[in-house]
């Protein structure tokens, strides 16, 4: 089944052309990276698909339903991890979490299913009985992450998800996506790590000033480009444009 089907899809900021009618898809089941520089159009295509922002030309779905015209039942199936996420920084760890899986759940037994699992990607352990506003980014990353992941949605959508963090850290957070995927969640991420990318994703869009480059899988493009990695096969593509 077709997980997300962008077509055409465009966004005006103003004057600023952010996308200029891109379109790709992705299949259930898939690790799909959207990769490119800063300002390429990464966040602008995420917030589209997550529902908080109107396209200004072109479609977008999400298992079928019309990410505008059918905004609602989307949420029901996505969850979202912004660029720049706070948590909610006078509560504790836990009780975000807590406050989170009440808010999602259908009864008190999903709820608790929810809190458990989020507790364990979370791997903040004791820490999680302090304050947020104590915990390092990594901490807190990790902390969104567990939120987003704990309600096991269909898609999850998540923008630059280890920016920011120690090797360690995003080694964790790259080893739990792939974890995820086993339990039926279809991944979309944005990066600006080619070379992380490469290692995470089966296939990727190469995103450069609001138009898609190149899509395919990272070993087939670097056969194309006869490049060494993701990173010599952007600058290859966006010569070619
Ligand atoms: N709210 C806004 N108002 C005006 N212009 C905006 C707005 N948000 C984004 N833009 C512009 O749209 C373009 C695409 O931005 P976007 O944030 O989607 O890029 P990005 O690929 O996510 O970049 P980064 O890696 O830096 O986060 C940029 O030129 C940016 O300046």
């Amino acid at each position: 089944m077709v997980a997300v089907k962008v077509e055409k899809l465009e966004k005006d900021y103003g004057k600023v052309k952010a996308l200029k009618g891109i379109s790709f898809t992705i299949e259930e089941g898939e690790i799909f990276g959207l990769i490119g520089p800063n300002g390429a159009g990464k966040s602008t295509t995420l917030r589209i698909l997550a529902t908080l922002l109107m396209p200004t030309g072109g479609r977008a779905e999400v298992f079928g339903y019309d990410v505008v015209k059918e905004a609602e039942e989307v949420r029901k199936l996505i969850s979202y991890l912004p660029e720049e996420a706070g948590a909610y920084k006078r509560l504790t760890g836990l009780e975000y979490l807590e406050f989170m899986a009440k808010l999602y759940a259908k009864d008190k037994k999903k709820a608790e299913e929810m809190l458990k699992l989020g507790i364990e990607l979370s791997g903040l352990g004791e820490r999680l009985r302090d304050k947020v506003s104590t915990y390092s980014k990594g901490m807190t990353r990790r902390l969104l992450l567990a939120r987003a992941l704990m309600v096991k949605p269909k898609l999850a959508i998540l923008d630059e998800p280890t920016s920011g963090l120690d090797i360690m850290n995003a080694f964790e957070i790259r080893k739990t996506i792939k974890e995820f995927v086993r339990e039926g969640v279809t991944f979309l991420i944005s990066s600006h790590n080619m070379l992380e990318v490469e290692y995470l994703c089966d296939r990727v869009a190469l995103i450069h000033k609001g138009r898609i480059v190149e899509i395919g899988e990272p070993e087939e493009l670097k056969a194309k480009y006869n490049a060494e990695n993701l990173e010599e096969v952007f600058m290859e593509a966006i010569n070619n444009v």
